[in-house]
C-alpha cells in the first residue's frame, strides 16, 4: 500500500536529516572516511535490508555512500521504506 504524501511528510520530518524524497523513492548520500569506511557502512545496511527482506538501491565510492529507497513491487513508497529508512538513520548514528 503506498503511503500518501501527507505521511511521506511526516515520515521525512522523523527521518535523521538528510533523505530526500522524490516521490517515488526516498534518497539519502553520506560522507565516509574513504573506501573501506563507505564498504562498511554498506555491509551494515546490508545486513539490515537482509532482515527486513527489503532492499535499497545502493551507490558507493571513496568517501561517499548513496541510498535509495522505494517498495519495487508497489512501485512506490510504502511503510517498508520508512522501516529501512530508519534502521539506515540508526546505523548511522551508531
Ligand atoms: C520475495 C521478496 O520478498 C521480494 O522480492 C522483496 C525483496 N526486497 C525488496 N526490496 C524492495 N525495495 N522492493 C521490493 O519490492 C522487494 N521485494
Amino acid at each position: 500500500m503506498r503511503l500518501t504524501d501527507p505521511e511521506i511528510e511526516t515520515a521525512l520530518a522523523e527521518l535523521n536529516a538528510g533523505w530526500r524524497c522524490d516521490g517515488a523513492a526516498l534518497h539519502l548520500r553520506v560522507g565516509r572516511r574513504d573506501f573501506a569506511s563507505a564498504l562498511a557502512l554498506v555491509s551494515q545496511v546490508a545486513e539490515a535490508a537482509e532482515a527486513q527482506d527489503h532492499h535499497p538501491d545502493v551507490s558507493f565510492g571513496w568517501g561517499w555512500c548513496s541510498f535509495r529507497l522505494t517498495t519495487h513491487s508497489d512501485g512506490g513508497l510504502t511503510a517498508k521504506d520508512l522501516k529501512l529508512a530508519r534502521a539506515i538513520d540508526a546505523i548511522i548514528a551508531s
